[in-house]
């Protein structure tokens, strides 16, 4: 079970910086970037190489993890004395707000591709700022919710999987309530 505002069990001392996951927080720094900058670059080409979609040929690197993404916004919050702020709420209000950015970059631009190729590449790092935003407020929200996110996640996909099962629903995009068994 998590600790109850998960400082104590992360260690954090309020030092600058204290994150160290491989190393210090400017290597995950610059490993998002890269990340951002190869789905960028490969994603369109490889679609037109291979014709698949980029769903199929796209993957995330496996750090941060969820957990990881909480303790360092934990140690970011109580670096400024800003937990003062960060009741859920608050919380969900600013995740919102982030939700919306997320929106104007999607907004009267018509339907949009998979792998945005269409897109600069100051549009697509736009992007993965303002969903990073949602992510970091969601994870934070949890976390001040005391919800465990990725057990919560597991539990959910288990219940999709029950609700949806691949047999009855293969290619339908009907609401669960709309089928008659
Ligand atoms: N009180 C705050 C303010 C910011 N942040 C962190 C979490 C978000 O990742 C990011 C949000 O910062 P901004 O509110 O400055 O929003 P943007 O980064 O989206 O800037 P802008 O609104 O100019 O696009 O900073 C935070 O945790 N708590």
């Amino acid at each position: 079970m998590m600790a109850t505002n998960g400082k104590d069990a992360c260690g954090l001392n309020g030092d600058e910086p204290s994150v160290s996951l491989n190393g210090t927080s400017d290597t995950l720094a610059k490993k998002s970037h890269t990340l951002v900058m190869n789905g960028a670059a490969t994603q369109p080409d490889s679609k037109l190489q291979n014709g698949r979609t980029g769903a199929e040929s796209f993957t995330f690197t496996p750090e941060p993890t969820i957990e990881d993404i909480r303790r360092m916004q934990a140690e970011f919050t109580d670096e400024r004395d800003w937990n003062q702020f960060h009741q859920p709420r608050n919380l969900l209000l600013a995740m919102v707000g982030e939700v919306g950015e997320v929106s104007e970059l999607f907004q009267w631009r018509g339907e949009v591709a998979e792998g945005l190729p269409n897109w600069t590449e100051s549009e697509r790092e736009q992007l993965a700022q303002e969903l990073s935003d949602v992510m970091i407020y969601l994870v934070e929200l949890a976390e001040k919710c005391h919800v465990d996110l990725p057990q919560a996640v597991l539990r959910k996909m288990a219940l999709n999987r029950l609700k949806y099962p691949a047999s009855k629903v293969h290619g339908s995009a009907k609401k669960y309530t709309e089928y008659k068994d």
